[in-house]
């Protein structure tokens, strides 16, 4: 599905990424953790083009899509949940109303709310970011510290979600240095001082 092959990422001779290396199966549900600043938004920037890496290379199947929720999401501060989602959906494909109602139902936003962006709380905007993520059935999907501004309900929802994802077949990385309890991660990586590295636990 996805193939990070030792991935490096240097901003004016400074490498934040030394050595990426890991490989995405079907249903993979993998834990990327480390201190701030270590570069796990950067690593995920370089995975879905937004930087170009500069060493290494990363291979997506053919017919994989990736869906990425990367630092704070933007939306359209003036149009609804509606519209914005629609308007991302649209850039790809058709946008698919009750598919997307579900991730709104699950994780307690309204889809048919008039309310605009600029309004939503943190927590409200996290979880728009996470569903414009996985709403056009992406299978590759990238979520960065997406606990953030979640109570502990919506935790538990987002939980429940991810581990659904992952059932369907769906590949799923969160990167993140708190622990979102009740996700049934297979894999753990710890990103330091610019290296990936496998956790055996
Ligand atoms: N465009 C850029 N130009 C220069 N340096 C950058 C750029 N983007 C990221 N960096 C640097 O890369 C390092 C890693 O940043 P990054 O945001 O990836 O860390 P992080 O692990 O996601 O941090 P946090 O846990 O705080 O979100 C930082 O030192 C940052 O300053």
């Amino acid at each position: 599905m996805l193939e990070v092959d030792h991935l490096q990422m240097s901003f004016q001779g400074q490498e934040v990424i030394k050595d990426a290396t890991f490989t995405l199966e079907p249903g993979d549900l993998v834990h990327i953790t480390g201190p701030n600043g270590c570069g796990k938004s950067t690593l995920f920037k370089a995975i879905t083009g937004i930087y170009q890496a500069t060493g290494g290379k990363c291979t997506l199947g053919e017919k994989d899509e990736i869906g990425a929720l990367i630092e704070n999401p933007g939306f359209l501060e003036f149009a609804d949940l509606k519209s914005n989602l629609s308007f991302l959906a649209k850039l790809k494909h058709e946008f698919d109303y009750n598919y997307t109602q579900t991730f709104c139902q699950r994780l307690g936003l309204d889809l048919a709310s008039k309310q605009r962006m600029s309004k939503y709380s943190i927590g409200m905007r996290q979880k728009a970011g996470i569903i414009q993520a996985v709403m056009e059935k992406q299978n590759v999907i990238l979520l960065d510290e997406p606990s953030r501004g979640l109570d502990a309900d919506s935790l538990l929802a987002f939980a429940d979600l991810v581990n659904d994802l992952a059932k369907e077949g769906r590949s799923v990385v969160i990167a993140s240095h708190d622990q979102v309890p009740g996700i049934n991660y297979n894999k753990h990586y710890v990103l330091e001082q610019g290296v990936l590295t496998q956790n055996e636990n």
